[in-house]
C-alpha cells in the first residue's frame, strides 16, 4: 500500500492514521533496550541504561518485559511512516532495521544523501514572519518552553558549541534567528514560550508572532517541538502539541535532556517513562503518534538521527 501525499506540507501523521487502522492486528514491536534481547547475555551492571543503545526487536504481544527495565513499547500504529511508505512491503525483521535508534521514525524511500552539516551560518534575526529570509529553501523550526534546551539543540546538530547562543536563565532567544546550514536550507531557532518571569505583552506577543510564523511560512518543513524529559509532562506543553495538532502543522516531538537522569531530582521518573506518559497524554489530539525523538545535547544522543529524519522530510519536500 502507497501512501500518497497530496498536502503541500507533510501531514502524515494524519493521514496514515486512517489507513493504518484498517489493518487488523498489526505485528507488536517494542523498543528495548539491547540487554534485554538475549537472555544467555550476562547480566548488564546496575545502572541506567543509555537509550542510545536502544534498538527494536520483534517480540510476540503476550511477550512480557521485566517491570524493572527500561523499555519503550512501541507497535506499527505507533511508529511514523514518512510520506509514500511503503508499509506493506515491510517485513517485520526490516521495519525493525529502519526504525531510527531512540524513536519512532521510519526510514522511507526518501532517506538518503548526504546529512553531514558542512556549513552552518547564522543569517538574520526576525521579529516578524515577513522580515524571514525568502529564499523559499526549506526549513525546520525549534519551538518549545523557555530553558527546554533548543539553542543547545541547534548546536549539537551543527556541531558548534556557541552558534546559537543558549544560557541558564530562560529567556535566552527573543527573535525568530535563521541559521542556513549546508547553504541549502534552514535550522531556526525560537524564542521559548511559557517564560512566567516575562511581562504579559511579552507573552502574548510570542503568542502572536510564533503562531503566525507556523501558519505563514510555507517553506517550514516540519516544526521540532521540544519537551523536557527530565520533568514530568507541563500542561503548557500540552496545550502547544494540541494547538500544532489542531492546525495541521506537522510536528515532530524532540524530547530533549534525556541524559538527566537523577529520578528524585526529576519528579520520580526517568526519561523514558516521561516520554511515555507524554505520548499517552497527547493521544487524543492526534489520530496517529507523530514523530517522536529522544535527545540529549551533552551527549549528542539522538543527533545523527535527527539529521536523518529531517533529511527524509527534506528531499521528500523538494520532490512536491
Ligand atoms: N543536562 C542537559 N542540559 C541541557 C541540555 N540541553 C540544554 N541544557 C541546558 O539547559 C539550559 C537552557 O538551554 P538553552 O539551549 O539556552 O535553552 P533554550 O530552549 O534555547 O532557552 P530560551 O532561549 O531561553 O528559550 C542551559 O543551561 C543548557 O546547558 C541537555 O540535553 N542536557
Ligand atoms: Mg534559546
Amino acid at each position: 500500500m502507497f501512501l500518497t501525499q497530496q498536502l503541500p506540507r507533510i501531514h502524515s501523521h494524519f493521514l496514515i492514521s486512517s489507513l493504518i487502522s484498517h489493518k487488523p492486528n498489526p505485528p507488536k514491536l517494542f523498543l528495548i533496550t539491547s540487554t534485554l534481547l538475549s537472555e544467555s547475555k550476562p547480566k548488564p551492571k546496575p545502572g541506567p541504561i543509555p537509550t542510545s543503545i536502544s534498538h527494536f526487536s520483534t517480540l510476540t504481544p503476550s511477550t512480557t518485559l521485566p517491570q524493572q527495565q527500561e523499555n519503550i513499547q512501541l507497535s506499527t500504529e505507533n511508529l511514523f511512516f514518512p510520506p509514500e511508505t511503503d508499509v506493506a512491503s515491510f517485513k517485520n525483521a526490516t521495519l525493525s532495521a529502519r526504525i531510527l535508534k531512540g524513536s519512532n521514525i521510519v526510514l522511507g524511500k526518501y532517506a538518503g544523501g548526504s546529512v553531514d552539516v558542512v556549513n552552518a551560518d547564522f543569517v538574520k534575526s526576525s521579529v516578524e514572519t515577513k522580515e524571514c529570509p525568502c529564499d523559499g529553501i526549506p526549513e525546520f523550526a525549534l519551538v518549545g518552553r523557555s530553558n527546554v534546551g533548543k539553542s543547545s539543540l541547534l548546536n549539537s546538530l551543527v556541531r558548534r558549541k556557541k552558534l546559537a547562543l543558549t544560557s541558564k536563565k530562560p529567556g535566552k532567544t527573543q527573535c525568530i534567528n535563521h541559521f542556513r546550514i549546508n547553504d541549502s536550507w534552514y535550522l531556526v531557532d525560537l524564542p521559548g514560550y511559557g517564560y512566567a518571569a516575562a511581562p504579559h505583552e511579552v507573552r502574548t506577543d510570542w503568542a502572536k508572532f510564533t503562531k503566525d510564523y507556523f501558519l505563514n511560512r510555507s517553506n517550514l518543513v516540519s516544526v521540532f517541538l521540544l519537551i523536557d524529559a527530565s520533568i514530568p509532562a507541563k500542561k503548557i506543553d500540552l496545550e502547544y502539541a494540541s494547538w500544532l495538532g489542531q492546525n495541521q502543522i506537522p510536528m515532530t516531538l524532540v524530547f530533549t535532556k534525556c541524559d538527566k537522569r537523577k529520578k528524585k531530582k526529576n519528579g520520580g521518573k526517568r526519561p523514558e517513562e516521561n516520554v511515555q506518559i507524554f505520548q499517552e497524554l497527547i493521544r487524543e489530539f492526534f489520530q496517529t503518534t507523530p514523530p517522536w525523538i529522544m535527545t540529549s545535547s551533552m551527549t549528542n544522543q539522538g543527533r545523527d538521527e535527527i539529521l536523518l529524519h529531517m533529511s527524509q522530510l527534506r528531499n521528500y519536500w523538494l520532490k512536491h
